[in-house]
């Protein structure tokens, strides 16, 4: 009779009493009598034991007999004798003797694992002498469906290079990429990686995203026999895999947490069974990291497909987020240690796009792997390393100033996609559900429904994410606007238009181009959105260091975007520079790398950047933030651009308790005033250059933030300037700051006069410091001229152009915030904006790009290159991101524009729209809440609410 055994409990399953906790037996036989019958009459029978799996009953089931009969025999023994099962306290005595039968207990099973490990390792060899057989006979018979040996034999050298095709095996490769995978032939290092894991190595695979890593673990797994198990992060991944998997015929499988139990127990029954006259064998399963470290059933199960010789391969996706130096670090990754232990013998594959320096060994550690050994001269031992050109020429990488107005930048990207990808696919990554859902809606909107859009993110349901996929896939949806939550993974060939991190945005911009085809991947970027940004990273590990990175990234105007990624990505010789240029693998130690001649910054036209000398401007910001400390206030970075430019009457500020320099208590909410003649006068660059100088100066480190980096204040290093005083500074005294800013046409038809020694320099770094601390005058011993001197003439010429151009002429404050809003120039690849439909809003600012030649390759227009592209967006101004509730103060954004969805009849708009809406995901109640209570109050203050 089979006994159950559940947990603390045993019942007999035909019994007619239920099993109740705590009761060694349910029927009403005496414990000893149920046990003794279970132990005595049940041979061969299983034992099932209930594990505390979440999702369904986990059984692992035991051959009495042959393993354990006479051991749980005992032990039933030993818990009758101790009285086990009863809930009576027990005395000391009794206590003692089931401490002793513990210690005893323990001895036993250290005594039994040590007679099962010889026999486990006997069958692993036994397992792998199969395998050779079974490949000796294959090659023989050229019969493809077999599993390989490790039969490529090591050169002269010891080493076996896999980057060939010269292995017994090379023929049935290249057969299964032609039948099975109607694909031609090998990108990049597809085919040194597909043969090391024919070989049965454990592998550690970086290419770029969009390289092709899939089908470096997918090939292998059809040819022979077995199971390969795919680790994967990410539904959208999982689906879109399995649905291609299934169209060209292999047999593969899903096991999330929406799959039923059914499913899952046919699935179960299908991987034990393999595969049989009627079912096919199941070659590949994907499942997400979290089902592996919580399903018993799924291990257990795994591990008779492996005592079965069966279990081929892990394939461990995205392994980047093993690691918590990783950008993307997730728990249930790093428990993938347990693979190599449970598994010792199965190869592991790690493949990833981004991988650093720093996270290789921290990864090699985590999954148990061996010392890394190039894939063109590998080690017959080790994990084999293979890496590709990360840089994917196909990609043209651009960032574009995003406007300060969210209408104006919706107006912005509307009229970019329609441009330049009109009724195309792209994907526009937002910062937040509310933002993605929100640039969705506005930009539906404004093109009077011809950009087709949906939402995805987290907090939309799994049916929806699914319907909003086909219907992107389908065509029915051209732009998805969506958080990271829809990035990884998704393979849809032709997007071409589009972070917290460079790492992030390389993941994100990987989804463009797929095809191989020529696709754009836009940055909107505005200096204020680091504040946001830097809200959102606070708590993650590096998170402000990866973000500066892109910050850095963002305001770059002159490095080529394919040397910066580089740069950021190459800390090692593992993942040299050279590697975005060449398929090198470790061995690879070159610094050397060529720009890439297609994204905006190779193309950019030499005088449409000017390099500056903005030291004195440095000194009063550095001044300003200072007085703003001392008086106890604080600002924002807007708040302090326009401090600086002498706006808002110079008021700021003041943090509740705070004592002033005038040495009054201050009460929360109270403003000060700031005197900017203190300083010499106002700062004359305009909102924009100010802003990109606030950032600048920030990565410099003269600036530094606070209070989840949304405040601004001076750093120690500051002093470095404002030690000195404004006589000194105009002298020419101290450190020289410089920045690159975007150049006006028309201040540079007003001729270099008026720019005095700015200078215009292509190529090269980005803005850099002359670090003399000389308290002398400059290197060419020149007196320090304004900015301001220098600009006075333009500014008023400024002024004049707004007055022509949009009629309001006015001076002052105004004026000049116009002029400076002028100092933009849209690229000359966009058509002029759309005059049928009356939409406000600036263009979007971007210095001049004209194709320069010598071009790497040949760029396409717009006419002819693939029409899509992949859009980085952020449409809130940083106070968006603060919540009033916490009790920060803040100014609200500086342009006076906001969303309708300010308003509460506009967000009533909104959600009725998203929920009506085929192509747009809906809201979540506490958004509509949020939103709700944020119209009542009417303030531009929206909750942060990122992934
Ligand atoms: N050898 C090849 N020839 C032509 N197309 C290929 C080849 N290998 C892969 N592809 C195609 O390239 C696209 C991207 O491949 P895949 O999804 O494997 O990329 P990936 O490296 O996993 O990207 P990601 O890291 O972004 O998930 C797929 O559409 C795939 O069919």
């Amino acid at each position: 009779m089979p006994v159950e055994f559940y947990g603390d409990r045993i019942t007999l399953p035909d019994s007619d009493t239920p099993p109740t906790k705590g009761a060694s037996s349910s029927s009403s036989q005496p414990h000893n009598q149920s046990r003794r019958s279970s132990a005595s009459t049940s041979q061969a029978q299983p034992i099932i034991i209930d594990s505390d799996d979440e999702d369904w009953p986990v059984q692992t089931i035991i051959n009495e007999k042959a393993a354990q009969g006479v051991k749980n025999e005992k032990s039933l023994h030993r818990g009758r004798a101790s009285g086990g099962g009863s809930s009576r306290p027990l005395d000391m005595k009794a206590k003692e003797a089931l401490s002793v039968q513990l210690r005893e207990l323990d001895a036993e099973i250290k005594s039994v694992e040590g007679q099962i490990r010889p026999l486990q390792e006997l069958h692993s060899r036994l397992v792998s002498e199969r395998r050779n057989l079974e490949a000796q006979l294959s090659a023989s018979s050229h019969h493809p469906e077999v599993t390989f040996p490790s039969s490529n034999l090591p050169s002269r050298s010891g080493t076996i290079n896999y980057q060939t095709a010269e292995f017994p095996f090379s023929p049935a490769v290249l057969q299964t990429l032609k039948t099975t995978f109607h694909l031609l032939s090998f990108r990049l290092c597809q085919e040194g990686v597909i043969n090391a894991a024919v070989d049965n190595r454990d592998i550690v695979c970086v290419m770029p995203t969009g390289g092709g890593k899939s089908l470096t673990y997918q090939l292998p797994a059809v040819m022979g026999r077995g199971l390969t198990v795919v680790i994967s992060p990410l539904l959208a991944l999982i689906w879109d895999q399995v649905r291609a998997l299934k169209e060209i015929g292999i047999e593969c499988v899903m096991m999330t947490g929406a799959t039923s139990t059914s499913e899952q127990n046919e699935i179960y029954e299908r991987m034990k069974v393999g595969g049989t006259k009627h079912k096919k064998e199941i070659r590949l399963c994907y499942v997400t990291p979290e089902k592996v470290s919580k399903s018993k059933r799924l291990i257990s199960t795994l591990e008779q497909v492996n005592l079965d010789g069966r279990l081929r391969r892990f394939v461990i996706d995205e392994a980047h987020c093993c690691s918590q130096l990783g950008h993307d670090f997730r728990p249930d990754y790093k428990k993938l240690s347990m693979l190599k232990t449970l598994f010792p013998r199965v190869p592991i594959q790690a493949v990833t796009a981004t991988l650093s320096s720093k996270t290789l060994p921290d990864l090699l550690k985590i999954l148990r792997l061996g010392p890394i050994t190039d894939g063109t001269a590998a080690k017959t031992t080790g994990t084999v390393f293979f890496s590709a050109p990360l840089f994917r020429p196909n990609l043209h990488y651009q960032v574009l100033s995003k406007p300060a107005s969210s209408k104006a930048a919706i107006v912005a990207l509307g009229e970019w996609i329609e441009a330049h990808h009109p009724g195309q696919s792209g994907i526009i990554y937002c910062l937040s559900k509310k933002d993605a859902e929100t640039v969705a809606y506005e930009l539906r909107t404004w093109s009077n429904g011809d950009i087709k859009t949906g939402v995805y993110h987290a907090g939309i349901d799994d049916f929806q994410k699914e319907r909003i996929h086909s219907n992107w896939r389908e065509g029915k949806v051209n732009v998805i606007c969506a958080t990271i939550a829809f990035g990884l993974g998704i393979d849809k060939g032709d997007v071409r238009y589009m972070s917290k991190s460079l790492e992030g945005y390389y993941q994100e911009t990987g989804r463009a181009g797929r095809d191989g085809k020529d696709s754009d991947c836009v940055l909107f970027f505005r200096g204020q959105d680091a504040a946001r940004l830097s809200s959102l990273v606070y708590g993650d590990t590096d998170g402000s260091s990866k973000l500066q990175e892109m910050v850095r990234f963002a305001q770059d105007l002159r490095t080529c975007r394919k040397v910066a990624f580089a740069k950021y990505f190459s800390a090692s010789a593992h993942l040299s520079a050279s590697a975005w240029d060449h398929a090198d693998t470790l061995s690879s130690s070159s610094g050397a790398i060529s720009t890439c001649g297609i994204c905006d910054n190779c193309r950019r036209s030499p005088d449409s950047i000017v390099k500056r000398d903005v030291t004195l401007e440095t000194w009063k910001i550095l001044k300003v933030a200072q007085m703003v400390q001392r008086e106890g206030g604080r600002v924002t970075l807007a708040n302090l651009a326009d401090l600086v430019r002498g706006l808002g009457g110079g008021m700021f500020g003041l943090v509740g308790g705070g004592e002033g320099m005038r040495g009054k208590r201050k009460t929360h909410g109270e403003k000060a005033q700031l005197d900017l003649e203190e300083v010499g006068g106002k700062v004359t660059l305009g909102k924009d250059d100010t802003e990109a100088l606030l950032i600048h100066l920030l990565l410099l480190g003269y600036l530094t933030d606070y209070a989840v980096n949304v405040y601004m204040i001076a750093s120690d290093t500051a002093i470095r300037l404002t030690r000195l005083s404004l006589d000194d500074i105009q002298a020419g005294k101290g450190a020289t700051v410089e920045c690159t800013f975007l150049a006006s046409p028309t201040k540079k038809s007003k001729g270099k006069g008026k720019m005095g020694k700015q200078s215009a320099e292509n190529g090269g770094e980005a803005e850099e410091e002359d670090g003399s601390e000389a308290d002398g005058a400059n290197g060419n011993g020149k007196k320090r001229k304004t900015t301001a001197a220098k600009s006075k003439g333009s500014k008023v010429k400024g002024r004049k152009l707004v007055s022509d151009e949009e009629g309001n002429g006015e001076g002052g404050e105004s004026g000049e915030r116009e002029w400076f809003d002028l100092d933009v120039s849209i690229p000359d690849v966009s058509p002029p904006p759309r005059a049928t439909k009356a939409r406000g809003g600036k263009n979007s600012q971007s210095a001049p790009i004209k194709p320069s030649a010598p071009v790497a390759k040949e760029t396409s227009t717009s006419s002819t290159r693939n029409p899509s592209a992949f859009i980085e967006s952020d449409l809130e101004d940083e106070a968006d991101n603060l919540d009033e509730d916490e009790g920060i103060d803040f100014h609200g954004g500086d342009d006076g524009d906001s969303f309708e969805g300010d308003s509460e009849a506009g967000w009533d708009r909104i959600m009725n729209d998203l929920r009506n809406s085929d192509s747009v995901g809906t809201m979540s109640a506490s958004k509509q809440r949020s939103a709700a209570r944020k119209g009542k109050q009417g303030v531009v203050s929206i909750i942060s609410d990122s992934e």
